[in-house]
């Protein structure tokens, strides 16, 4: 199960402990309701296989972890524990405190509501009050650059704006912990740069981080540590620089 507590200033903010995530290879979805209550769920199954398995780790308030390993290995699987929008088969994640996950938002915005009910929508839900909300609404827009798509349903947006107006709205919430997964990839290069920005000032506050990426560069600037998956399990665990090299080694381009 994923748990949201309001935690000591010294505990870890994550704990993830024992995770595991079964998918069915040829179905929708996972998990039927029957099989939630009949304990099926910790049999094998054909065609069943798991994308993250003995999953476990914490994080220290603050701490900037890039997450690393080829396509399709349990990545994104894990922020989505993280932000509580998936649960685990087996084991569980602790949050003490809030998520503001990028991944929720890009899937979880409506796309028949507009740009501007969308992030009021979503601020809401993440705890800010109307007033919050209308003080930073201009702000949000105006980094994503979005001032010409506010009253477009969100469904009509380029795969690009939908990731800015994501990432805008996420950066200025109050919540202690960020996932961040797509933007530094599907971003142009102006946007990029703001959000490097963005990011670092938030580091800076004290916010912890997540960040999935493909790109070396990225992952050094920001991240002190590195969780390494590969086939769905936690290969390594360590220093940014040691999991790169480990990466490197055992996938040469
Ligand atoms: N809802 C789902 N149903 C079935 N299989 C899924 C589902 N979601 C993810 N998978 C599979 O689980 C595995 C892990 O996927 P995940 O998205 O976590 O990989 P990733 O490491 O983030 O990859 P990428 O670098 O391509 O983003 C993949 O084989 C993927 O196809």
């Amino acid at each position: 199960m994923t748990e949201t507590t309001p935690g000591r200033a010294d505990a870890p903010i994550i704990t993830a402990d024992g995770l595991g995530v079964r998918f069915r290879r040829n179905r929708g979805s996972r998990r039927s309701f029957k099989d939630l209550f009949s304990g099926r769920s910790r049999r094998g199954r054909p065609g069943e296989f798991w994308a993250l398995r003995d999953v476990s780790f914490s994080v220290a308030r603050g701490e900037a972890i890039g997450v690393v390993g080829r396509n399709g290995q349990g990545k994104s699987t894990l922020l989505k524990l993280v932000a509580g929008v998936l649960f685990p088969d087996e084991g569980r994640v602790r949050v003490h405190g809030g998520v503001a996950p990028i991944i929720e938002i890009t899937g979880g915005f409506v796309g028949d509501l507009t740009v501007r009910d969308n992030v009021h929508l979503t601020a809401g839900l993440h705890g800010l009050g109307k007033r919050e909300i209308a003080e930073r609404f201009d702000a949000i827009i105006d980094f994503a650059g979005a001032g010409d798509v506010i009253d477009t349903p969100f469904k009509h947006l380029s795969s690009g704006m939908k990731v800015r107006v994501a990432f805008s709205l996420i950066s200025q919430l109050d919540e202690p912990v960020l996932l961040v997964d797509e933007v530094l990839a599907v971003g142009d290069k102006a946007f990029r740069a703001k959000c490097y920005q963005r990011i670092e000032a938030l580091l800076a506050e004290g916010k912890t981080l997540f960040l999935v990426s493909h790109n070396e560069r990225d992952l050094r600037r920001f991240c002190s540590r590195g969780l390494y998956l590969d086939r769905g399990a936690l290969v390594l665990d360590g220093p940014i620089e040691d999991v790169l090299a480990r990466y490197n080694a055992d996938h040469p381009v």
